[in-house]
C-alpha cells in the first residue's frame, strides 16, 4: 500500500513492537499508525531507531514502538487487546488522527507546537492555576524563556500575576521581540511581537539596585511581631538574643504606641544584658532595609487583574530575598483566602532558594510556598515553579505540580527527582530528557494521556535572561555554546 513507512516484523506486544523502515525521512519520536482489525487505527510513536547492516550488505533501519493506543466510545484511551501481526503495515499518522488520540484542545494558553508537527499544544488556564505548574531544565535550555511564554498567554487572559524575579529576568516582557530572527519564527508559530504595558516592576530596594523599577515595594515595618523581626535579620540569631528582642517588642507593646525597628533598637540599647551590641549589630541592617515601611504597598495593587507585577531582587542578598518572599506570599495567601484579591498565578523563579528540599538548607518562604502548593488551588492561587535543580526543590511542592514541562537535564540526581514525580515516565523518557536542544519541551498534563514533546513558542516580548554579574559560576559550566542563529539552532535552517 502506498504511503507505508515500514512493516512490522518479530514479536509484538500490546504496548510494544518493532518494524522495518523503509521511509528514510521516518524519524524518532514521529507519530506512526497501525490497521488493528477489531480497533481500526492505532496511535503509535517512534521511541528509537537503530541502523545495522544486513545480510545483503544493505542498511537495515528498525524502528522501536510505543503503542499510544485508540480512543474508545466513551472517549478513553486504550490499548488494543490483541497484539499487531508481523507483517502489518505502519503509515505515518496524519494530524487529526495524533489531536484526537492525544486529546489536544485548541483552547487555553498556546505553548508551541507538538515537536515534528504543526499542531499546537495547549494547556487550560484554569487548570495551570488551580493544579500548578513547574519548569525544570538545567540552565541555558529554556526555562526561563518557556516560563515567559506561559506569562504572556496568562497576561493576555487579564490573569493577575506577580513574579518572584531573584536576578531580574522578567523586565523585558514590556518590550517586543526584536530578535533577528523572529520573522521566520513568528511566522513558523503564528505569533506576532508584542510587548505588555500593564507590567509594573517593583524593587525591594531603591533605584541604585534597579534603576529600571517602575516603584518601590514596600512592606510593613510598624508593629512587627519578635518572630517577624528575627527572620528578616539576615545573619543567624542565638538564643540569648532572640530573648532580647522578644523582650524589647513586650516592652514596646506595653508601652501602647506604634513602634518601628529603631524603636527595638533603642529599647536593645537600653537592655542591661551584655549581649545587646551583638544583637543591635544584627538588627541594624534592618534600619538601611528601604522594603520595611509604614507605608507598604499594598497588595491590591500588587495583584489585581490585567495586572503582571515583578518583584525584581536584583543585587539584594539570598536571606533577605526569602524573609521578603515568606512576608509577600504570607500576605497575599492570606488576602486570597479572605477574597480581598483575586484569583492568579504566583511565579517562583529559582524555587530551590526559596522552598528548598530538607538537607538542603532552611529558608522562611518553604512554609509558605509548602501551604500554597498544597491549599492554593482550594483558593485559586496557583504557583509556577521553575528551577535548574528540582533535586533541590521540596518534593512536597514538586509533587503538587500537575502540569509539568521538563527541558534539558543531565544530572542524574535532578533526572531522579523528575521522574520520581512523575508516574509511569519510560527510560527512554529519561534518555529524551538528557537530549532535548534548547526550547523543546517534555510536556507533562492531566489532560494529555501521556508525555508529549513540545517545541515552545516563540516569545512576543524580548527575552531578557539573567544579567551576567550575578549568574551562577558553577551553573556558568553547563551553558551550551552561545551564539549563532536561533532559529538555525531550533530547526537546523539559516
Ligand atoms: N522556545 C524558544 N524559542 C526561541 N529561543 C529559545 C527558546 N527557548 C530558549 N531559547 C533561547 O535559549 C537561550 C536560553 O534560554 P533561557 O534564558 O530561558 O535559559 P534558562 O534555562 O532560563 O537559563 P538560565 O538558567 O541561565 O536563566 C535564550 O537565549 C533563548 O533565546
Amino acid at each position: 500500500m502506498i504511503g507505508s513507512v515500514g512493516v512490522i516484523f518479530g514479536e509484538t506486544g500490546s504496548h510494544t513492537f518493532k518494524f522495518m523502515v523503509t521511509d528514510p525521512a521516518l524519524r524518532r519520536t514521529d507519530y506512526v499508525k497501525v490497521w488493528h482489525s477489531t480497533d481500526g487505527w492505532v496511535l503509535c510513536q517512534v521511541m528509537s531507531m537503530t541502523r545495522s547492516e544486513g545480510a545483503d550488505n544493505k542498511d537495515r533501519v528498525i524502528a522501536s514502538v510505543t503503542v499510544i493506543g485508540v480512543r474508545d466510545q466513551q472517549g478513553l484511551l486504550r490499548a488494543p487487546m490483541t497484539p499487531f501481526r508481523p507483517g502489518d503495515r505502519v503509515y505515518k499518522a496524519e494530524e487529526e488522527l495524533i489531536v484526537e488520540t492525544l486529546g489536544l484542545s485548541d483552547g487555553g494558553a498556546y505553548l508551541g507546537l507538538l515537536d515534528g508537527t504543526d499542531i499546537p499544544v495547549t494547556v487550560d488556564r484554569n487548570k495551570l492555576i488551580q493544579k500548578h505548574c513547574s519548569i525544570l531544565a538545567m540552565t541555558g535550555s529554556g526555562k526561563s524563556y518557556t516560563a515567559a511564554v506561559i506569562i504572556e498567554e496568562m497576561m493576555e487572559k487579564g490573569v493577575p500575576l506577580l513574579i518572584i524575579d531573584p536576578h531580574g529576568e522578567y523586565a523585558t516582557l514590556k518590550e517586543p521581540n526584536d530578535d533577528a530572527d523572529m520573522g521566520a519564527l513568528a511566522e513558523k508559530f503564528g505569533v506576532e511581537p508584542q510587548g505588555y504595558k500593564n507590567v509594573t516592576i517593583y524593587t525591594p530596594g531603591n533605584k541604585k539596585l534597579c534603576g529600571y523599577a517602575d516603584r518601590p515595594l514596600r512592606l510593613n515595618g510598624v508593629n512587627l511581631k519578635p518572630k517577624e523581626i528575627i527572620e528578616y535579620v539576615p545573619s543567624e540569631l542565638n538564643n540569648t538574643e532572640i530573648g532580647l528582642i522578644y523582650e524589647a517588642v513586650n516592652a514596646l507593646r506595653n508601652d501602647g504606641i506604634d513602634y518601628t525597628i529603631k524603636d527595638v533598637l533603642r529599647e536593645i540599647g537600653s537592655s542591661h544584658s551584655a549581649m545587646k551590641w551583638g544583637v543591635y549589630n544584627k538588627l541594624e541592617p534592618l534600619l538601611e532595609a528601604e522594603f520595611l515601611s509604614d507605608r507598604p504597598t499594598p497588595l491590591t495593587e500588587l495583584f489585581a487583574r490585567g495586572r503582571t507585577s515583578i518583584v525584581d531582587m536584583k543585587g539584594i542578598g539570598p536571606d533577605v530575598q526569602q524573609a521578603i518572599v515568606a512576608k509577600l506570599l504570607d500576605n497575599l495567601f492570606e488576602a486570597r483566602k479572605a477574597g480581598q484579591v483575586p484569583p492568579g498565578m504566583v511565579v517562583v523563579e529559582e524555587a530551590h532558594n526559596f522552598c528548598p528540599e530538607k538537607g538542603f538548607a532552611k529558608t522562611v518562604s518553604g512554609d509558605v510556598l509548602r501551604a500554597i502548593a498544597s491549599e492554593g488551588r482550594k483558593f485559586g492561587l496557583g504557583l509556577l515553579i521553575i528551577s535548574q535543580r528540582p533535586a533541590k526543590v521540596d518534593k512536597n511542592v514538586l509533587s503538587q505540580c500537575n502540569t509539568q514541562i521538563i527541558m534539558r537535564v543531565t544530572n542524574p540526581n535532578d533526572i531522579r527527582a523528575i521522574t520520581k514525580s512523575l508516574e509511569g515516565i519510560s527510560s527512554e523518557l529519561e534518555e529524551e530528557i538528557k537530549r532535548l536542544p534548547p526550547g523543546v519541551a517534555l510536556f507533562v498534563s492531566p489532560d494529555i494521556p501521556r508525555a508529549v514533546m513540545v517545541q515552545v513558542r516563540v516569545r512576543k516580548s524580548r527575552h531578557g535572561g539573567a544579567s551576567k554579574e550575578i549568574s551562577d559560576e558553577a551553573d556558568k559550566e553547563d551553558k551550551p555554546p552561545a551564539g549563532g542563529s536561533l532559529f538555525k539552532r531550533l530547526f537546523g535552517k539559516a
